[in-house]
């Protein structure tokens, strides 16, 4: 895949594949390309960019499919956590409604999505916050809501772009192990977008490295962090928390 602004690939021949219950990080610095290319998985590119290429979920092409086809596969088949849960969250609306809504846009009926929201907002260990508003929530808590509503429908692909990163560690391995739980329990495949190594090491099973756009190295974490083969990789891991235990 391919996505383009004004003529210029920023995201050029990208190619890659997640399968069911596998988690791949993507890594790379600001700007190497990570979101736009979560984003053109989603059709959810900013307005001036175009994919070209192509998307498959299992055997469907994404790319190109019209945007009502889109809709109902976001949040079913495919869902999104952002770094900002405010962003994805109503502010006006109580976070036990939200997850409940996120069901029954996708079909479940008013009763058993009220049920099955409170389960998972439960499983998420917020079992007495439905009633809540965002506000009233901490930021882990609110990523916690967010993490709710994106596995809501059982999606076969999560995609998460820095969901932690905002967060205090002891607050981010708490949100890294309901992932983890969630994408195994559901066997469902992940893609974590981050910039911090320590985090991918520690979640996923396999690594893509994003330098301008393109994928520079891919392979297992084990032995892209402990024999890189590119250079850039080399030098993230040196800059990382991770070189002392990589060299
Ligand atoms: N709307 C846009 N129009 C044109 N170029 C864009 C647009 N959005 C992003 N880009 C360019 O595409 C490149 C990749 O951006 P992207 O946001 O995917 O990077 P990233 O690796 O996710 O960075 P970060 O970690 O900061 O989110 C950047 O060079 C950016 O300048």
């Amino acid at each position: 895949m391919t996505v383009t602004a004004g003529g210029l690939s920023v995201v050029d021949t990208v190619s890659f594949a997640v399968d069911r219950g596998e988690r791949v990080g993507l890594i790379g610095e600001s700007g190497s390309g990570k979101s736009l290319t979560a984003s053109a998985v989603l059709g959810l590119l900013p307005h001036g960019l175009a994919a070209t290429g192509s998307v498959r979920l299992g055997e469907r092409e994404l790319l190109g499919l019209p945007e009502r086809e889109l809709s109902r596969l976001r949040g079913r088949e495919v869902a999104m956590v952002f770094q900002e849960p405010m962003t994805a969250l109503n502010p006006s609306m109580r976070v036990g409604a939200q997850v409940a809504e996120a069901l029954r846009i996708h079909g479940t009926g008013k009763r058993a999505a009220t049920e099955r929201a409170a389960d998972l907002l439960g499983r998420m260990g917020l079992p007495d916050l439905a009633r809540s508003y965002p506000h009233q929530l901490s930021g882990g808590q609110r990523q916690r809501v967010v993490l709710a509503i994106a596995l809501a429908n059982d999606p076969a692909l999560l995609i998460c772009d820095e969901p932690t990163t905002a967060l205090d560690v002891t607050v981010q391995a708490r949100i890294l192990r309901l992932i983890e739980r969630a994408t195994s329990e559901r066997d469902a495949a992940l893609l974590f977008i981050t910039h911090d190594l320590a985090v991918v090491a520690g979640l996923c099973e396999r690594v893509l490295v994003m330098l301008d756009g393109r994928i520079v190295e891919a392979g297992p974490v084990r032995r892209v962090f402990t024999a890189p083969e590119h250079e850039y990789t080399r030098m993230l891991l040196a800059a990382s928390d991770l070189s002392g235990r990589a060299s």
